[in-house]
């Protein structure tokens, strides 16, 4: 495995070329275990909201909240290029968006935001871009306006839809984002917008064309048991491995077998009787 830290232009080169493995990571020791098994791109993903703080969504998600788990992810890292979610809210102008955005690369040390929309956001991810920061648009379902979209569902299914998420994608592209991701849209669709985009594209839910995949690590691992995603692989049970680890440790507290004598702190005997007599 390659050592040296990825930039944008070997992200880049990777339209041609063995597809871009990508996954979130949310702190410091679990970003060096996905950053020390060959991931591309770490993604400090707004889902943090929802797997580590127990939100039923991604609003509430603050940029106070993505900067703090993006300064220990980026601790962490030595090898990926870090990717860090633009929050709900945080995109609100141009202005709003360029202090946000140059927050997290300042502050939290990403090296590349990522911004939901399309069409819409398109003005703002040029903004940014023009601002020095590289940015990866997010189409199909973008779960912070799930509400609008009737929920976490799947985008592009007829004709109107699909034509909405490809321009959605071509506009991000034109924009001047340097990859962008496609959130639960049938295949097929996936493929034709990555075969017409210049830019990689990484999927989610969007089939195996895309350029690159993504998935949230608590997903793949299986330590989020609120929903499954159809298109999760859970390629662990670590929750499973988890619980009975702890009921172990709980079972060999109540009976005294932990701590061992190997992991308490000993004396000599001649020591021992003179603490106890000066106890005394
Ligand atoms: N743990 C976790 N994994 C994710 O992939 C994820 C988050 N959280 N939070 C933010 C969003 C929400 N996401 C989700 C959540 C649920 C479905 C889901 O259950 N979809 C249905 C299809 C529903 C339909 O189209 O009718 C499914 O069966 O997969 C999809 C994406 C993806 N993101
Ligand atoms: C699901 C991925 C793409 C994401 O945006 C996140 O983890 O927040
Ligand atoms: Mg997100």
């Amino acid at each position: 495995m390659q050592t040296r830290k990825l930039t944008i232009p070997d992200i880049s080169a990777r339209k041609q070329g063995p597809p871009l493995a990508m996954l979130t990571a949310y702190d410091y020791s679990w970003a060096r275990i996905v950053d020390r098994a060959g991931v591309d791109m770490v993604l400090v993903g707004d889902s943090l909201g929802m797997v580590m703080l127990g939100h039923t969504s991604t609003v509430p998600v603050t940029m106070d909240d993505m900067v703090h788990h993006c300064r220990a992810v980026a601790r962490g890292i030595e090898h990926a290029l870090l990717v860090a979610d633009m929050p709900f809210g945080s995109v609100r102008s141009k202005r709003q968006a360029l202090a946000n955005a140059i927050r997290l690369v300042q502050e939290g040390g990403a090296d590349a935001v990522k911004v939901e929309g399309g069409a819409e956001t398109a003005n703002i991810a040029a903004a940014i871009v023009r601002a020095g920061v590289p940015v990866q648009g997010h189409v199909g379902l973008t779960p912070q306006t799930a509400v609008s979209l009737g929920g976490f569902k799947v985008q592009g299914k007829d004709a109107t839809a699909a034509r909405k998420v490809f321009d959605d994608a071509r506009a991000l592209a034109d924009a001047g984002c340097f990859s962008v991701l496609m959130e639960a849209v049938p295949a097929p669709l996936a493929a034709e917008i990555t075969k017409s985009l210049a830019v990689p594209t990484i999927g989610i839910g969007a089939g195996n064309q895309c350029d690159g995949q993504v998935l949230v690590m608590h997903d793949l691992l299986g330590l989020y048991d609120r929903f499954v995603p159809k298109f999760v692989k859970q390629y662990a049970k670590l929750g499973e491995t988890a619980t009975a680890a702890i009921q172990d440790y709980v079972r060999d507290v109540a009976n005294r077998s932990f701590p061992a004598p190997e992991h308490s702190f000993h004396m000599k005997d001649e020591e021992l009787a003179l603490l106890l007599k000066s106890l005394r």
